[in-house]
């Protein structure tokens, strides 16, 4: 029998976790630290639209504790930043029974983070690498809370092996996701979702940190966009389209007042917890393609570095750090200048 082993019990771990643990689906939320610690003496307080809720969760601190099984998937529910340490945690780790697996490494494994990048890391481990691309407002700011504001669905997902390819495993967990709440479907070029994903999470996720004229907000996220897309052209990667979808999802939003605040995507949460943030490989990630495929993105790389600089490791948890987003553009501008 399948079982998801959700690695990470944030935002996305955390929520999925729940909607299984609503819809029946056998899962187990691994963690660390104090939040693991927390969910398992008491659980989460669950946020959704319709209300609040004290939920349980099948939750595991410890993986020296844990006995893999033949049917288990797991689901890294971590930010990249954190993948390769994670993937390296749990390769290598034996798994029971006489089916085919003999070490994690051999297990099917589901990479839901925005960018491009965590499926390549998987690889390095694993063999069976499915990415998904999930578009669920989630937010994790508080120990032991955890708020998702889609509604009426928690959000939708695409399923694909990676680099393509669809089959038996992709739409068995996109058919679980939609039985756990989420409108999910299996693609064979998961690639394209999770470049149209990037478009957004380039143009949306950093500039949360940065005050100013909306209209030069405006003009930079369009600029931020664009550079996106064109490296993804030269990558000759044809971002999905949103009529692509199976599903209509002209119902599905953010419900107002839910918690859900604009300007407080998943960057800006990490750096409203003290946590390393994404920026490297969602902004970090554009500029390093473009150096690869020959694209300037001298707004991605200004906003790249102006967080690294705003967010200094070791910097305090109160309050989220704020970029003048004038600087920015004089900094963007500079670095072009200099392109040519
Ligand atoms: N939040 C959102 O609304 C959305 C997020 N995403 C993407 O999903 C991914 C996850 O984001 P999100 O859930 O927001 O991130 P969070 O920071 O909320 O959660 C990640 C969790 O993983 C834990 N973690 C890190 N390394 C390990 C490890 N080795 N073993 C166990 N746990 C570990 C972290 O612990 P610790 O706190 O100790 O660091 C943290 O609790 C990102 O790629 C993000 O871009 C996609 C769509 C929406
Ligand atoms: C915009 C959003 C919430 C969509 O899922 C997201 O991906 C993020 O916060 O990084």
């Amino acid at each position: 029998m399948k079982r998801y082993l959700i690695i990470g019990a944030g935002a996305i771990g955390a929520s999925l976790a729940a909607q299984f643990e609503l819809n029946g689906i056998p899962y187990l939320l691994c963690g660390r630290g104090e939040q693991i610690r927390h969910i398992q003496a008491h659980g989460i307080r669950y946020v959704r639209p319709e209300g609040a809720r004290s939920l349980g969760l099948q939750a595991c601190a410890d993986r020296s504790e844990l006995v893999l099984t033949q049917g288990d998937v797991l689901v890294f529910t971590t930010k990249t930043q954190d993948l390769e340490l994670a993937c390296r945690d749990w390769a290598w780790l034996p798994v029971a029974g006489s089916g085919p697996a003999r070490t994690a490494s051999e297990l099917p494994v589901l990479t839901p983070q925005n960018g491009l990048a965590a499926e390549r890391i998987a690889l390095r481990w694993f063999s069976q690498v499915y990415g998904a691309s999930i578009n669920t407002p989630a937010r994790y700011t508080e120990l032991g809370q955890i708020v998702v504001g889609g509604y009426p669905e928690p959000g939708l997902v695409v399923v694909g092996r990676y680099p393509q390819g669809e089959d038996e495993l992709a739409a068995g967990i996109a058919a679980d996701l939609c039985r756990a709440g989420y409108l999910a479907e299996s693609r064979p070029d998961i690639l394209r979702w999770k470049a149209a994903k990037l478009i957004s999470s380039v143009r949306n996720n950093a500039l949360d940190l940065f005050e100013g004229p909306s209209d030069r907000l405006q003009a930079y996220a369009a600029a931020l966009a664009q550079e996106a897309i064109a490296v993804l052209g030269a990558m000759g990667i044809s971002p999905a389209r949103a009529q692509e979808r199976r599903h209509s999802v002209s119902h599905w939003g953010i419900a107002p007042g839910c918690g859900i605040e604009p300007g407080q995507q998943s960057t800006w949460q990490s750096i409203a917890r003290g946590a390393s943030h994404e920026v490297d490989f969602l902004n970090g990630e554009i500029v390093r393609l473009g150096r690869l495929y020959g694209v300037a993105t001298p707004f991605n790389q200004a906003i790249q570095q102006a967080v690294g600089q705003l967010c200094q490791p070791g910097r305090s948890a109160q309050g989220v750090c704020r970029g003048q987003i004038d600087q920015l553009l004089s900094a963007a501008r500079e670095l072009a200048a200099r392109a040519g």
